[in-house]
């Protein structure tokens, strides 16, 4: 967490020979520790004359974590801690590790949470909830609560491939339970997660793994045949390709970042579709834009990532308070550079995983302030909450990541 890594590109790094139980069961640590953070270091300070090495530490967290949340036999979670003392050269450390696990073993029966500060309850930095309370109202319990449940495993049927109805028989077929989602129409839900590689049509395209509340964007930019669009922070691609699935777009895929963008044009591959894929800054438009106005835009703007944090908890550690006000300036710098590519009576669709009001609602608000020919289109729905402009979606509603949406159209010339 030093360096501000994400904890998908540490795992990224496990040896290449490491079965696949052993990394589940790494991943699910590590995810287990970030999630429960405040309230493991909580848990243990006190048991701690001094501050121990940071690998020491990361030892007994996760130690304290097989006790407190996971279903490991206690014995086993102490046995299996003091054995990686070892093997972490912390030899010397065991007999101090056998007894903070024991010792917590004896008083975790005994302890009452309750008193223990909101942050630490729910595991979150103070400033992110004082933010969540200030934007949800009566709701903030609900919504930190929600960001540390792990996330179902959502799908999407490719509808130039199968319908979802088909998706779903082909994956019963093959074993694996799947329903509907109601209020996304491209969306299916697996009872429970299993790996792309072991999931029927994943390889072919059929069947794409992506949040349902994601897949609300295509719909919402609702492009048709022969539509000039742009898909402006495009990467890895997951949006593009479910635009690419819906009609036969002449797509632009932007993304300022190259390695992201090769993980789109192995997505896009893979569902059988294509775009014209480039490397930029899609705020400066001086350097990418040809002149020819886009019919759609999709602006899914980099943001604090808040509303995923049910699937990235590494996201609370490693966000600072003023990274929020950042966020909002360039997503407000994006919008204003993006909305002079736009065709008159064409349409912008700003989506952000961020729950925060200050890169959802506000930054609508402000761009529809001082931009005379910008109309925001009221999403008419069934999901989420309707906000002054746009909608919002807490996560874990209808199962969906957290989400904010708003549909702008350009006044015609
Ligand atoms: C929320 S992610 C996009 C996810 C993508 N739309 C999808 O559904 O797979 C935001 C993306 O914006 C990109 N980005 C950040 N700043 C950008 C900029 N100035 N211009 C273009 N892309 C940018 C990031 O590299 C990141 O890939």
């Amino acid at each position: 967490m030093n360096d501000r890594r994400s904890l998908d590109a540490a795992l990224a790094e496990l040896p290449a020979d490491m079965s696949g139980a052993d990394r589940a069961l790494v991943s699910a640590l590590a995810y287990g520790v970030l999630r429960d953070y405040r309230r493991l270091e909580a848990l243990l300070a006190p048991k701690l004359s001094r501050k121990p090495q940071p690998l020491l530490r990361a030892l007994l967290l996760v130690g304290l974590l097989q006790l407190e949340a996971m279903r490991i036999p206690p014995h086993a979670a102490v046995h299996a801690t003091v054995s990686a003392a070892a093997m972490l050269k912390l030899g010397r450390a065991r007999g101090m590790v056998n007894a903070i696990l024991r010792g917590h073993q004896r008083d975790a029966a005994a302890a009452d949470s309750s008193e223990l500060a909101v942050g630490v309850r729910y595991g979150y930095p103070d400033w992110v909830v004082r933010m969540i309370e200030a934007d949800w109202g009566s709701l903030w319990p609900a919504v930190l609560a929600a960001g540390n449940r792990p996330a179902p495993m959502h799908l999407r049927a490719n509808a130039r491939q199968c319908s979802r109805h088909t998706a779903m028989q082909r994956l019963a077929e093959a074993g694996i339970a799947s329903q509907a989602v109601r209020v996304c129409d491209s969306a299916l839900t697996l009872d429970s997660a299993i790996s792309a590689r072991d999931l029927p049509g994943f390889a072919s395209g059929e069947i794409s793994i992506q949040d349902a509340g994601a897949q609300l964007a295509a719909g919402l930019v609702a492009a048709q045949a022969g539509d000039h669009v742009l898909d402006a922070c495009a990467a890895p691609g997951n949006k593009s390709a479910h635009l690419l699935e819906r009609a036969d777009i002449d797509l632009l895929a932007l993304d300022i970042d190259a390695t992201r963008l090769e993980t789109l044009n192995e997505t896009l591959q893979r569902v059988g579709t294509t775009a014209r894929v480039q490397v930029a800054d899609a705020g400066d438009i001086e350097h990418w834009w040809d002149g020819r106005a886009f019919d759609r835009i999709l602006l899914d703007a980099p943001c604090s990532g808040t509303g995923v944090i049910r699937r990235h908890p590494d996201i609370k550690w490693l966000r600072r308070p003023d990274d929020i006000a950042a966020a909002a300036k360039r997503q407000n710098a994006l919008l204003d550079g993006l909305w002079r590519t736009l065709a008159p009576g064409g349409r912008l669709v700003y989506a952000t995983c961020s729950i925060l009001r200050a890169e959802g609602v506000d930054v609508i608000d402000a761009f529809l302030a001082r931009t005379d020919d910008a109309r925001e289109q009221v999403i008419d729905a069934h999901w989420g909450f309707a906000e002054r402009y746009g909608r919002r979606i807490a996560p874990g509603m209808h199962g969906f990541d957290g989400f904010y949406y708003a549909v702008l159209e350009r006044d015609a010339a």
